[in-house]
């Protein structure tokens, strides 16, 4: 049985993502879901019929000179993000983490809450950063990787994979 939903948090439930082509003339639509490729998915049908995608920046996040930050991308409270730095599209840049210098952090990645990257990091598209992990400085990170909460990354990951520990290591 499916149950309708008519409110969220003192919003209106106008209809379910099936439906969000009818409104892509009235509104600006933004992607909301966490998963990085179900995202992307989302993001790139929008994106192909023409939707207006904003970048949504918390009143609290601190960002630099010279960052550039593509559509679809939310940055969420008291993340900081140092100059020089370009964020792709579809990305999650969530509560407190830290983005440093001269970074680069391709399309569809998720950094989570409480993450710290050095100066001159790279993550690769649809990466996933877990929870409180840390990347050391001039770290590139591969695309499609995920590291697990907690841990420390100190070389490069040239590879797909889970990645764990301190210093982080290859799971699968
Ligand atoms: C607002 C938000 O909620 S944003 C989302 C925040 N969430 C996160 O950051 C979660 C990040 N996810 C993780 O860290 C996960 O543990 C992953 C993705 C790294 C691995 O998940 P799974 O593949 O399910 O691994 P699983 O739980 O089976 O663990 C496999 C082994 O790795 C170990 N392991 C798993 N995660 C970690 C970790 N972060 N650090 C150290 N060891 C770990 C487990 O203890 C286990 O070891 P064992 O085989 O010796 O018992």
């Amino acid at each position: 049985m499916m149950i309708k939903i008519k409110s969220s948090m003192g919003l209106e439930v106008i209809g379910t993502s099936d439906r969000i082509f009818e409104h892509i003339d009235e509104h600006e639509i933004f992607v909301g879901i966490g998963d990085n490729n179900t995202r992307q998915r989302i993001y790139e049908s929008l994106e192909t019929v023409g939707a207006h995608i904003p970048v949504l920046v918390h009143p609290s996040a601190v960002i630099g000179d010279q960052v550039n930050i593509g559509k679809g991308t939310v940055v969420m409270a008291g993340a900081v993000i140092n100059c020089c730095t370009n964020i792709g599209k579809g990305c999650i840049i969530n509560t407190g983490s830290t983005i440093d210098h001269d970074n680069c952090i391709e399309d569809y990645v998720h950094i989570s809450p409480g993450v710290h990257l050095a100066g001159s990091v790279r993550i690769g598209h649809g990466s996933w950063l877990g929870i409180g992990s840390v990347v050391s400085n001039g770290v590139n990170i591969a695309k499609e990787c995920k590291v697990g909460a907690g841990s420390v990354v100190i070389k490069d990951i040239i590879e797909s994979g889970v990645y764990i520990g301190t210093p982080a290591k290859r799971l699968r």
